[in-house]
């Protein structure tokens, strides 16, 4: 009978056999069907697993971590109870310049521990509001305390209050860039920065906030969450030592550290209204503060001071710049501060530009560049249009994609660890896709955003395949640096000035979608050149009204126009420049300038 339907089917029966294959065929593609689907579910399930177990691991730590900083301060707030210092007695210790603060200690009309207390009592009112600091740290009371008993004053620094930004590495402590798996992970040593400041008398007293990883312009992590402007809460206190400038610009420190990469130090400084330096990498220590990207040696973070006013950031890198510093540390050039190039009165030659031809300044960021520019020329300097060559090149060839050398895997390899906040989910989404994906994604956004910027940022890491291209990289980026110099050369400059970033402080979350913005910072970091943020002036109503002007073609030019309304009264800083190793020559500009500025205000 089978004999028979076999020969039917094939002879007489075509249906019977295109039924019969049909249905083989359909089982067997259901069976791969099946197949696929219960591989996608296992992933799936598997990965919604491993995020869930990392989530339930890293916010153990976190919550682990957030008991002991709340146990240091309700320490701190015990002792405080006992000192019986009332907030106006602290406000007028708070509110002493840096000179007159370090006059008084070291005179000894203000002893180290009421100054620590006075610090700490402020800084407990800043983070109520602001979310700046990390932890108190339970060791600075000890710290003061012995610098009171000893006969004579320990170093320039006695008793002067320091905060540091949480990537310092501190014996004892851990250090988690924002990420909550670092935590736990305790050091067995100060940062050299530290055990250069601890020995010049200063007193560490409270870490402070950082973005995720380090590498945004806002201030927000799992583990800390978000940090405000003290000017205005709506808005990001910058990033990366955005903790650091909300602390400082809110009155509750007199002296930081932080460190630079892409504007961390000047960025957050232009945002609160503080005074910061970036030096070049090879003037400060590095040993002890963390990164993400070690192994990255083209663009490096540099580390340096923060202050609320001048002679805070000239003092303290006047003495750091010590003989225990360059011995704890060989890497750093043994060069001591050279106060013949900071005191002269020689007339200097001075560039100056408010558009570095890749993303245009804001109004009242390109009026601070004048009235900079206005001030140095009313104190005898010639002040000379410069325009820094290639920067439009330069950001996304040069910055970007030695930043994302790796297409980001050492920051991924991070991240997929930990609990990610939005902002810098959204900042290494390109790097999740594989790279035609990424191609291709770069033009959608381009012709989206309507802006051929963003899309070469986007395929700026595609670049760059082995070693080789890494070699070549690095020429690039050297010839880059010989072009800069010719220029600056050409017009024979001592120094520059420009604005910091394109843009005063922005709204929360938005750093992202504005990354050209910080182009003015970064390019500093490429050419690791010293670079101060200085403030300038406030924004008024009419920088506001004045952003009518401001070019809208672009989604990047819309969201920066959006993010503008409602800026007035921020601050304004303005970036001032210096060949390498001119330290020295920058603060002596930022000096001059300072003091010029406030002689017009007063009279
Ligand atoms: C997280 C992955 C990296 C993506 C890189 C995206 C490129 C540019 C964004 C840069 C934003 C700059 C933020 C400032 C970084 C800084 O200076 N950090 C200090 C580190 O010591």
């Amino acid at each position: 009978m089978s004999r028979v339907l076999r020969k039917l089917d094939i002879m007489h029966c075509p249906w019977i056999l295109i039924t019969r294959t049909q249905l083989k065929m359909a089982s067997n593609s259901c069976k791969v069907l099946a197949f696929g689907a219960g591989a996608v579910l296992t992933i799936f399930v598997v990965e919604r697993v491993k995020k869930w177990k990392t989530a339930t691991q890293v916010g153990k730590k976190i919550q682990r971590k957030r008991q002991q900083c709340k146990a240091a301060r309700a320490n701190v707030e015990e002792v405080l109870r006992e000192c019986g210092m009332t907030c106006d007695q602290a406000k007028t210790i708070v509110a002493l310049p840096y000179m007159e603060l370090q006059r008084q200690l070291q005179n000894g009309s203000l002893t180290a521990l009421q100054v620590l207390h006075a610090y700490q009592i402020m800084a407990l009112e800043a983070t109520d509001r602001l979310n700046c600091v990390t932890e108190f740290l339970p060791e600075a009371e000890a710290i003061a305390q012995s610098l009171d008993k000893l006969d004579k004053k320990n170093g320039p620094l006695h008793g002067i209050p320091v905060s540091l930004k949480e990537s310092f590495e501190l014996a004892g402590n851990d250090s988690s860039a924002g990420l909550g798996h670092w935590l736990e992970d305790y050091k067995s040593q100060d940062a050299v920065i530290i055990q250069v400041l601890k020995d010049l008398g200063a007193v560490p007293f409270v870490r402070t906030n950082v973005p995720q990883t380090m590498m945004l312009s806002e201030t927000n992590n799992p583990i800390f969450g978000r940090t405000l402007n003290p000017v205005d809460l709506s808005r990001v206190p910058g990033g990366s030592t955005g903790g650091e400038a909300a602390l400082i610009g809110a009155g509750a420190s007199v002296l930081g550290f932080g460190s630079d990469v892409g504007g961390s130090i000047r960025q957050p400084s232009h945002c609160c209204g503080c005074y910061g330096l970036k030096p070049t990498l090879e003037r400060m220590s590095r040993k002890g503060h963390i990164s993400l990207a070690k192994g990255q040696t083209l663009i490096s973070g540099a580390v340096g001071p923060m202050s609320r006013d001048f002679d805070g950031i000239l003092e303290s890198l006047k003495h750091c710049l010590s003989d225990l510093h360059f011995a704890l540390d060989p890497q750093v050039a043994p060069l001591k501060f050279n106060d013949s190039i900071f005191s002269s009165t020689q007339p200097l030659r001075v560039g100056f530009y408010d558009y570095d031809g890749y993303c245009r300044a804001v109004p009242a960021c390109e009026r601070a560049v004048l009235i900079a520019k206005d001030t140095l020329e009313r104190l005898g300097h010639t002040l000379v249009a410069f325009t820094p060559p290639h920067v439009r090149d330069a950001i996304p060839d040069l910055y970007i994609k030695t930043i994302t050398g790796d297409r980001g895997e050492q920051y991924m390899s991070q991240l997929r660890k930990d609990i990610v906040v939005p902002e810098i989910a959204k900042l290494t989404f390109p790097h999740t896709l594989p790279r035609w994906l990424l191609w291709l994604l770069s033009w959608i956004v381009q012709a989206a955003a309507k802006d051929p910027q963003v899309g070469r940022a986007l395929r700026a890491p595609l670049g760059l395949r082995g070693v080789n291209d890494w070699f070549q990289h690095a020429v690039q980026l050297q010839q880059f640096k010989d072009e800069f110099l010719a220029s600056w050369r050409e017009l024979k400059l001592d120094a520059v000035i420009c604005p910091v970033s394109a843009t005063v402080a922005l709204p929360h979350s938005e750093t992202v979608n504005v990354i050209n913005t910080f182009s003015y910072a970064m390019l500093y970091n490429i050419l690791n050149y010293p670079a101060g943020s200085m403030p300038v002036t406030k924004v008024t109503s009419d920088d506001v009204s004045n952003m009518a002007k401001y070019p809208n073609t672009t989604f990047g030019n819309k969201c920066v126009i959006k993010c503008m309304q409602g800026t007035e009264g921020l601050p304004v800083n303005v970036q001032v420049v210096g060949l390498p190793y001119q330290e020295e020559l920058v603060l002596r500009v930022m000096s001059e300038l300072d003091k010029g500025l406030r002689a017009e205000q007063d009279g």
